[in-house]
């Protein structure tokens, strides 16, 4: 049997009222009426999610896709309109810059007032006040009113909070981003520390690596709701495909506007249309031409592009991308980088890359391709369009692969 739930989502949905300004003529029709019309908008739709103790819980997506809402909603920030969350444990949550605080109060007055929220005792908070002081660094500042803080100051003090009042549940939200880089790291240690106490923590974030690093779990939304939920790598992949669709989308939009500009208005920069281009298919092979789905240490690899461009496409550049499963890039490159500039493209190509002697280290690979235009923009990326596997003599590990000379240098 697995660990009990923590935390249990059931069928949460939220919505918002938007208020939106009518427009001049609709306030001139309905000149009596309110200048403002309502719309409902669900930022969450459905959600059914249950938590393991212990666990480390990634929420991600797009932006506006309803991740700190959901975090809200378990903090209990949020009431939800529909549904029900029910939780097990103390709960600590760093949630909004500055939610909890009160700005007309000191540093050292919040961290009381905070913990007690949090539900210690005043003597409890005694006990544990120098140590959240020092770890938030900010020791100088503690008795200055909140409202003279930085957002990096005001961070400090909530998550020396949150990790002093020894919380089961840590719900972080993406407001860790505004500490500096060795406050971010001294954060992440600390959430490293409490997994190791078994403790459940979920966290929004928009950093996919750190996903990859500290996650058990990752769970994707859209549009307020749940597109994928599982391993890490698995969520990662789902969110890239989206990330390119909502690409590809724009791209498409940005044609459509450019193409309903009249020819007799002066274009503004922003109305040329990107061209439409597509990677069609990935191949890798060997010299000989065939195709191969292993490679070895000291392998020469052919990657062949196909492409289809239904617009030309006039100084773009084609490159490739292998990726580890777990997306670490392991190695890229592009014409350009190389130095070939293209022909225009119109219709469909293929370009060759032959990398000769590659040497990675054990494990699967994925390959992407990719066509940008002149300025830069990625038109179109084709991902996974080839998988293979690495395969050594299993003398090392990691990413890439040499044969050491060992010796004992005092025999
Ligand atoms: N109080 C509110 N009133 C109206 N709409 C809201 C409110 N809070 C959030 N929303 C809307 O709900 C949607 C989800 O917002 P949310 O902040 O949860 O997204 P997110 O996934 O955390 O986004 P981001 O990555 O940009 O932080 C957005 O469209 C947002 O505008």
């Amino acid at each position: 049997m697995g660990a009990p739930h923590v935390v249990e989502i059931e069928n949460v949905s939220k919505r918002f009222v938007i208020r939106k300004e009518k427009s001049l003529k609709e306030r001139l029709v309905n000149l009596r009426r309110s200048n403002l019309h309502k719309e409902d908008f669900w930022a969450l739709r459905d959600i059914d999610l249950q938590i393991e103790a212990g666990t480390t819980v990634g929420l991600i997506g797009p932006n506006g896709s309803g991740k700190s809402t959901l975090l809200k909603t378990v903090g209990g920030i949020i009431q939800p309109t529909s549904g029900e969350v029910r939780l097990r444990g103390r709960l600590a949550a760093l949630l909004e810059l500055g939610a909890g605080f009160h700005p007309d109060l000191t540093g050292r007055e919040n961290v009381y007032l905070n913990a007690a929220i949090l539900g210690l005792s005043r003597e409890q908070t005694d006990k544990h006040f120098d140590a959240i002081v020092d770890f938030s660094g900010i020791e100088r500042f503690i008795d200055t009113q909140v409202k003279f803080y930085s957002s990096g100051m005001y961070v400090r003090l909530a998550f020396a909070v949150a990790v002093h009042v020894d919380p089961d549940i840590l719900l972080v939200d993406e407001v860790l981003a505004v500490g500096d880089e060795p406050f971010q790291r001294k954060c992440m240690d600390r959430i490293r520390g409490f997994q190791h106490d078994g403790r459940t923590i979920v966290l929004v974030t928009h950093s996919l690596d750190q996903v990859l690093e500290i996650c058990d779990r990752a769970v994707v939304l859209d549009h307020g709701s749940i597109i994928a939920d599982g391993e890490p790598r698995d969520a990662l992949r789902a969110l890239r495909s989206e990330y390119d669709q909502i690409r590809q989308d724009e791209l498409a939009h940005q044609r459509e506007a450019a193409e309903t500009v009249t020819v007799t208005e002066a274009t503004p920069a922003a109305a040329v249309a990107p061209p439409a281009a597509e990677v069609t298919a990935i191949e890798v092979l060997d010299t000989a031409g065939d195709p191969v789905d292993t490679v070895r240490p000291g392998d020469d690899l052919v990657v062949r592009v196909h492409l289809r461009a239904d617009d030309p496409v006039t100084n773009g550049f084609v490159g490739i991308a292998i990726e580890n499963t777990m997306g670490l890039l392991l190695y890229g490159t592009n014409s350009k980088l190389l130095g070939v500039p293209l022909p225009t493209l119109s219709g469909e190509s293929s370009f060759s890359f032959t990398l000769p002697g590659l040497s990675l280290g054990d494990g699967s690979l994925v390959v992407h391709a990719a066509i940008s235009s002149e300025e830069g923009t990625e038109l179109h990326r084709l991902r996974e369009g080839a998988v293979l596997a690495s395969v050594t003599d299993d003398s090392s590990i990691g990413l890439v692969w040499t044969k050491p000379l060992f010796a004992r240098l005092d025999a």
